[in-house]
């Protein structure tokens, strides 16, 4: 299989307090490597280094894709709020020099369930509805490195079923997703890979069966 991203021993401090170190890592077209840890364990952290908003602190990071073909959903919406949701995916299929027109917009909305506000400026919606076009925002762009830092959070139960499809459509074409997951008993099983980060800096990097036999092995 084709590997998209490759870390080499990265490390991340922020001044003397070290995140996570010498953590080494690869994946392939078509894998979910889940991301798991207890709260301020580096899992955000990990995946701004990954995707490339934030540069390590010691190692390299190879990315085998074009900066236009990497996505990114997290606690951040970067949606545009005086523009309608129209308007922003436009900007977006813009941005990402992709041709995409108006009835692409609009069928990519129907699909989030936003079609009844596709002309009303996002700055007025929810929390829910504002990820929902982040949401959007993916399928539109089909990016082959996929990064999603907690994508559930205020998603009701129906939009989270929609991403979990949408995740699962875009591993079977080839993309290779990093998703921040803080229930692994849920997602566990739509993986094919863990990091597991720890506030110890027991950084692991394992196949989901390794990992889950190294959890049964720990909770038996
Ligand atoms: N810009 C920053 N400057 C200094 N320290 C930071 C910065 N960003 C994060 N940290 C610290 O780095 C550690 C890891 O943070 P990070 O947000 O990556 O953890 P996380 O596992 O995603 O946490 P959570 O599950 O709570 O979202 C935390 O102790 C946090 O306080």
């Amino acid at each position: 299989m084709t590997t998209l991203i490759e870390a080499r021993s990265i490390s991340q401090f922020y001044g003397h307090k070290a995140v996570f170190r010498k953590l080494f890592l690869t994946a392939a077209a078509g894998e979910v490597h889940l991301v798991l840890g207890p709260n301020g364990a580096g899992k955000s952290t990990l995946l701004k280094v990954l995707s490339g908003l934030l540069s390590p602190t010691q190692g390299t990071v190879h990315r085998r894709v074009e900066p236009g073909e990497i996505g990114y959903m997290g606690h951040e919406t970067f949606i545009y709020p005086r523009l309608s949701a129209v308007q922003n995916l436009l900007f977006w299929g813009r941005l990402y020099g992709r041709d995409v027109d108006r009835e692409q917009v609009l069928e990519v909305l129907t699909r989030v369930g936003l079609q009844a506000v596709a002309y009303e400026e996002a700055g007025h919606f929810s929390r829910g509805m504002a990820q929902r076009l982040s949401l959007g925002r993916l399928l539109l762009l089909q990016p082959r490195l996929l990064f999603l830092d907690e994508p559930s959070t205020g998603l009701d139960a129906s939009s989270q079923g929609l991403l979990g499809q949408e995740i699962g459509r875009m591993r079977s074409r080839g993309a290779c997703v990093f998703w921040v997951s803080h229930d692994p008993e849920r997602d566990l099983p739509k993986a094919d890979a863990v990091v597991a980060l720890s506030d110890k800096h027991g950084e692991q990097h394992a196949s989901a069966a390794a990992y889950r036999e190294a959890q049964g092995v720990l909770c038996g």
